[in-house]
């Protein structure tokens, strides 16, 4: 891709060297029409009045980036993009780009959203056109069908049409605070309002053209409508000019990524201060045979107090006891009575209740005998509590 020098003017320059600098600067900008391979694709965006199109524009042509309060609170004139690619460098320089394998070069024209005006100029000689509404105006998705198809297919009926639902972040914001910031004139945007991305899909579909969503805030979709809005252009330029052995790489708009809505903020957990008094202290928790789940007997004469929480996290051994099924056995010998009584094999009694205590409350100290020694007599017995 042929892009034309970046240029900056040098202090010792006299004003005559920067006269000619720029008019060679400027003369370089025309000569994108005339340079071997590389395709200058016009297209016009419409729609209705704020939806975002004027945004959209600069998002592309100057990679403006701001937070959505900025964004909120300044307005940029409509037909500001027409003229930027002879006066700007940089509106120039961005208007270059490659996509499959073809040098572009995109001239975007903004239009009045005002229905009417007569925007026949916009239109005349376009490559492809950008249809907008916004996804907080559902009138803006109406006016699509009944308003801007008509008048696109009225003034170029060749052109590709991309559908495109701006302001895609309103879906995600809090309307409040959004309404709060915008200037004091404009209609508040309702929670009720805001558009699925369904409906937009199906206008796409009725209408039979690619459907994108973007947020300038956001930076979301810009690439995406831009890249595609080029390729609908290129394919359908192949059609017309198929000598242009260059363009055979080129694809059809390609189906969008889904957004992913920013994260909601962590939720805050506040932590009260600790107890001053000893009374509340959670070391009193230890003397409490009130608050104890589980009563430790030594030599079944000193009983200990503790709790199920504390001693299950110090130590998986304790984990594992507490998992333990301890409930009553007579049940189990119930059961074998039963079998016993149908004439059935006796089978040997699982391990439950008092046995399976008495191996794990073994276990921590006999583990490393690997085996040699079993029995009650290895530790102290645990037993539940109340
Ligand atoms: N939240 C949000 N607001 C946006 C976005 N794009 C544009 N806006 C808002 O929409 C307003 C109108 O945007 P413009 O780009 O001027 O709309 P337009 O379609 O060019 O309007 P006209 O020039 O009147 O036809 C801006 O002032 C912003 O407040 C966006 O992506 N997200």
């Amino acid at each position: 891709m042929g892009i034309a020098p970046s240029f900056r003017f040098q202090t010792s320059a006299s004003p005559m060297h920067h006269f000619i600098m720029l008019r060679s600067q400027l003369m370089d900008s025309d000569m994108d029409y005339e340079r071997p391979n590389v395709e200058t694709i016009k297209c016009v965006v419409v729609g209705d009045n704020a939806v975002g199109k004027t945004r959209l524009i600069c998002a592309r042509a100057c990679n403006a980036t701001l937070t959505q309060y900025q964004l909120l609170a300044t307005h940029v004139p409509t037909v500001w993009a027409i003229d930027q690619y002879r006066v700007c460098q940089e509106v120039l320089e961005r208007s270059r780009d490659v996509v499959d394998d073809v040098s572009v070069s995109l001239r975007l024209w903004d239009t009045f959203g005002d229905h009417h005006k007569d925007r026949r100029f916009a239109y005349g000689r376009s490559d492809v056109v950008v249809l907008c509404f916004s996804i907080a105006n559902p009138n803006s998705l109406h006016h699509v069908k009944t308003m801007w198809y008509p008048e696109i297919k009225h003034f170029c009926p060749r052109a590709p049409v991309i559908l495109v639902g701006c302001q895609l972040d309103l879906r995600y914001a809090d309307l409040e605070a959004v309404n709060r910031a915008r200037r004091p004139l404009a209609r508040p945007i309702k929670s009720n309002e805001i558009l699925a991305p369904e409906k937009g899909r199906e206008v796409a579909k009725e209408l039979g053209v690619p459907y994108y969503e973007t947020s300038v805030v956001a930076q979301f979709g810009v690439k995406d409508v831009f890249d595609n809005a080029i390729r609908a252009a290129l394919i359908s330029r192949r059609h017309l000019q198929f000598w242009k052995s260059h363009l055979r790489n080129v694809q059809r708009p390609l189906l969008q990524a889904p957004f992913l809505p920013p994260k909601p903020p962590p939720p805050i957990i506040t932590v009260p201060a600790p107890p001053s008094s000893t009374e509340e202290h959670p070391g009193r928790l230890l003397e409490d045979p009130l608050c104890a789940d589980v009563i430790l007997v030594l030599q079944e004469r000193q009983r200990l107090f503790a709790h199920k929480i504390y001693l299950a996290t110090a130590s998986s051994k304790f984990y594992d006891l507490f998992l333990m099924d301890l409930g009553p056995e007579e049940e189990e010998e119930e059961g074998a009575k039963k079998e016993e009584e149908e004439g059935r094999p006796r089978r040997a009694p699982p391990l439950c209740g008092r046995d399976l205590l008495m191996r794990a409350a073994s276990f921590d100290v006999c583990e490393s005998s690997e085996g040699e020694a079993t029995g009650p007599a290895c530790g102290p017995a645990p037993a539940t509590g109340p």
